[in-house]
C-alpha cells in the first residue's frame, strides 16, 4: 500500500516525463468520452438524475463556495492520508459508493462488480457493493481481498429476504451495512422516461435476489425458467415505502455488523438514527437521482456531522476531484464516496480506468496537502475553510 507522497507516483511523473497518458486527465473529458462509449441508455441513466437535475447540478456547485486556506512552511513534507471506520484504520479516505449498475459500465463483460471489486483490491479503496449487482455479492466480495466490502442494502418489503440478504451479506464477509434510506420508492427521472428504459425492469443487476433462497422461495418458477416473472415479483417487493423510525431497532437487530443509514440530510434524522444505535451515517442525496428542488448535500454535511456526535459520517454527492474530497473532509466527513466518477472510469477504461479515476483523486488529494500545508487529511477542520465571495 503506497503511503506518504507515494500517491504522485506513477500518474504524476509518468506525466511529467513526457509518458501520454491514455485515460483522461480532467473530469470533464472523463464525461465526455464516457458519454461517447455507453449505449444511450446507460449513459442516461448513469448521468441523469431526478427532475430537472438542479439538485444533481447543484451538488457539484456547492463545493465552490468554500475554499481552503492555504498554509505556508507547515510542515506537510509527509501526509498522512488515513482514516479510521469502526476501528479499522484505511489508507485513504475514499470510497467507492455503490452503483446499481456498475455491473453494465463493463461495457465488454457487464461483469463491472466484479472489475471494480478488484480494482478496489489494487488500489486498497474500500467498495461499497449495491444491493442491485450483477453477479451475486458472494462472488463480488471474493475479488476483494483484504480491502474492505461494505455491503448496501435496499431493505425489501418482505422481512425474510431482508433478513436473508443481511445474513449473505455477513457470511460473505462484509464488513459493513449501508442501509439506504432515499430510495424506497424510484424518483421521477425525466431521461429515463423519455427512453423508456429502466434496467432493473428487463431484469437486470438482479443477481442478489434471484440467487436468493428466500427470494426464489417466493415463485413458482425459478428465475431462470420465468425471468420476467422473476423480475414483476422483484418490482412489487424491491421498496418499502412504510419503514418508519419504528423499524429501526428491527433493522439494527439484524446483524453485529456496524450499521449506516444513507440518505441523512437533516440533522433530527440523524440525532434519531443515533438514537437507534446505528454505527455510522451517511449524508448523500443519491447524487440528485431521487429528488429535485432539495438542498445540495454538501450543505447538509456540517449539520449532520454536529448531530452525529462521535458517530462517522461518510458523505457522498457531487464530489468530482480531490479539492471536494479535502472539502468534505473539513467539514466533519470522516470518508468521502464517489459514483459517476468511477462508473465512466469503468466505462472507459475498464479496471484500469476504475484504478485511473481513484489514482488521480489520491495523487491530486496528496499533492493539495503538500501545497497547502496539511499534514493529515484527519487533522482538517471546518476552520481550514472560508466561503468563497
Ligand atoms: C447509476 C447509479 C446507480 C446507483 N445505484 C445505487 C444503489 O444501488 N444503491 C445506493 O445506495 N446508491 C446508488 N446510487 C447512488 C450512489 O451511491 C451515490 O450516492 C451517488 O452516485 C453520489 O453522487 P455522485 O454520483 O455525484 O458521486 C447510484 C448512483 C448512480 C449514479
Ligand atoms: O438508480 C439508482 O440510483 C438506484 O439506486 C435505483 C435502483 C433501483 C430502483 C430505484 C433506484
Amino acid at each position: 500500500m503506497p503511503n506518504h507522497g507515494d500517491w504522485q507516483l506513477g500518474i504524476y511523473f509518468d506525466g511529467l516525463v513526457g509518458k501520454v497518458p491514455e485515460l483522461p486527465m480532467s473530469y470533464g473529458e472523463l464525461e465526455r468520452r464516457a458519454e461517447q462509449v455507453m449505449p444511450p441508455e446507460l449513459w442516461s441513466y448513469v448521468a441523469g438524475g431526478a427532475g430537472d437535475e438542479r439538485t444533481q447540478n447543484a451538488n457539484v456547485t456547492a463545493f465552490e463556495r468554500w475554499g481552503l486556506m492555504p498554509r505556508m512552511l507547515a510542515g506537510a513534507a509527509e501526509r498522512d492520508l488515513s482514516t479510521e471506520l469502526f476501528g479499522r484504520r484505511l489508507p485513504t479516505p475514499l470510497m467507492l459508493a455503490p452503483v446499481g449498475v456498475i455491473g453494465l459500465c463493463d461495457l465488454a463483460e457487464g461483469r463491472g462488480d466484479l472489475v471494480t471489486a478488484r480494482a478496489a483490491a489494487a488500489t486498497g479503496v474500500p467498495m461499497i457493493a449495491s444491493t442491485l449487482s450483477q453477479d451475486p455479492m458472494e462472488d463480488v466480495a471474493r475479488e476483494l481481498g483484504d480491502t474492505p466490502g461494505w455491503f448496501q442494502l435496499y431493505p425489501p418489503n418482505d422481512p425474510e429476504l431482508t433478513e436473508s440478504l443481511v445474513r449473505r451479506a455477513e457470511a460473505a464477509g462484509y464488513s459493513a451495512i449501508v442501509v439506504t434510506l432515499d430510495t424506497l420508492t424510484l424518483g421521477w427521472r425525466p431521461r429515463d422516461l423519455s427512453l423508456a428504459s429502466f434496467p432493473q425492469l428487463k431484469g437486470q443487476c438482479l443477481a442478489n435476489y434471484f440467487s436468493d433462497p428466500v427470494f426464489r422461495s417466493r415463485l413458482a418458477v425459478p428465475p431462470e425458467e420465468d425471468p420476467e416473472a422473476a423480475t414483476g415479483h422483484w418490482a412489487m417487493i424491491f421498496g418499502n415505502q412504510r419503514l418508519t423510525w419504528d423499524d429501526l431497532a428491527w433493522l439494527r437487530s439484524l446483524t453485529s455488523l456496524p450499521v449506516l443509514l444513507k440518505g441523512i440530510c437533516s440533522p433530527e434524522d440523524a440525532r434519531r438514527a443515533v438514537d437507534g444505535g446505528v454505527d455510522g451515517l451517511y449524508c448523500s442525496n443519491h447524487g440528485g437521482r431521487q429528488a429535485n428542488g432539495g438542498l445540495p448535500a454538501l450543505d447538509c454535511l456540517p449539520e449532520v456531522v454536529d448531530a452525529a456526535g462521535e458517530v462517522p459520517v461518510v458523505f457522498d454527492s457531487g464530489v468530482r476531484g480531490a479539492p471536494d474530497v479535502v472539502k468534505a473532509l473539513a467539514l466533519g466527513a470522516r470518508a468521502v464516496a464517489v459514483g459517476r466518477p468511477y462508473s465512466y472510469g469503468l466505462a472507459v477504461g475498464g479496471q484500469a480506468g476504475v484504478e485511473h479515476v481513484l489514482r488521480c483523486l489520491l495523487a491530486e488529494l496528496d499533492l493539495t496537502l503538500a501545497i497547502d500545508g496539511y499534514a493529515s487529511t484527519a487533522s482538517l477542520t471546518r476552520g481550514d475553510l472560508r466561503p468563497v465571495r
